[in-house]
């Protein structure tokens, strides 16, 4: 079994727990439920940098990046930085995340935050909005075409954005539908954690230019942001390169700098 499938596996249990403690309709009284959402896909658009930076304490393929920060302090560092979205993980097991940090992150900054989970239920969609979300993630690695339609659809009757991430051609194919906002591609695979922007690159043309694109992990200079703005992305998730240091938000800002200043 892959690491892939194992997440899914275990996620599985987990919200098939989740469902038995906490109703869907008990999270639709929570008070962050009916909260206004922000638009990433318009932040993303008007932004001369494009970035979403992402609070990630550990992954499968780096196991610790950095236990010791205080995620509110992460995302009022991002917020000053001037990116345009943060993207919270509130996977437990293999992130060290929890929805505990949407809620932190929501109550410290107004800018768009992406619920970054592995979505296998609607339940979770509900669930990212009870807790302050704007935008959800879907891995079309893990969801069926119709998955796809019905999630999307219910995080936008909610208001919610959706963001719908693929790694192939057959992924993209499948998922291309006008509920989606944002098409990300992920560098990584999430099967062997190999990483290469090549394939933003050699996707990028089979991307319909209504939705707003989104290269995503491992990425590290200005310069393969550079590169990338010219296949026509305009988001670029940053996770590990801004999460490994002591001062996120520091780091996030010099990049911007660098990243705008010519
Ligand atoms: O990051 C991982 O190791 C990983 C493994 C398995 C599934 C998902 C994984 N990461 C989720 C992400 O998509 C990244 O956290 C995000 O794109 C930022 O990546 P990076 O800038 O490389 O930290």
């Amino acid at each position: 079994m892959n690491i892939l499938d194992k997440i899914i596996a275990d996620k599985r249990n987990e919200v098939s727990l989740k469902k038995q403690l906490i109703s869907a309709e008990d999270l639709e009284r929570y008070p962050l439920f009916g909260h206004i959402t922000n638009s990433l896909a318009t932040a993303l658009k008007n932004s001369s940098s494009g970035i979403i930076a992402e609070h990630k304490r550990r992954s499968p393929s780096k196991s610790v990046i950095n236990q010791d920060l205080n995620v509110q302090d992460v995302a009022s560092g991002y917020e000053n930085a001037g990116v345009c979205g943060m993207s919270v993980l509130t996977d437990g097991k293999y992130f060290g995340g929890a929805l505990d940090d949407l809620i932190l992150a929501r109550a410290s900054v107004k800018m768009p935050l992406l619920r970054k989970e592995f979505i296998i239920d609607e339940y979770q969609i509900i669930e990212a909005k009870a807790h302050g979300a704007d935008v959800i993630l879907l891995i079309a690695a893990v969801l069926t075409r119709d998955e796809i339609k019905s999630f999307s659809e219910l995080a936008k009757s909610l208001n919610l954005e959706v963001l719908l991430e693929v790694h192939n051609l057959e992924e993209l194919e499948k998922s291309i539908m006008p509920s989606l906002d944002m098409l990300g591609v992920n560098n990584r695979n999430l099967k062997t954690f190999e990483v290469s922007t090549d394939i933003s690159k050699q996707l990028s043309e089979k991307i319909p230019s209504d939705f707003v694109k989104v290269s995503e992990s491992g990425i590290s200079s200005v310069k393969v942001i550079k590169d990338l703005k010219n296949y026509g992305y305009q988001g670029f998730l940053i996770g590990e390169n801004f999460m490994k240091t002591n001062y996120p938000g520091k780091s996030a800002s010099q990049f911007i700098q660098e990243l705008t200043s010519n």
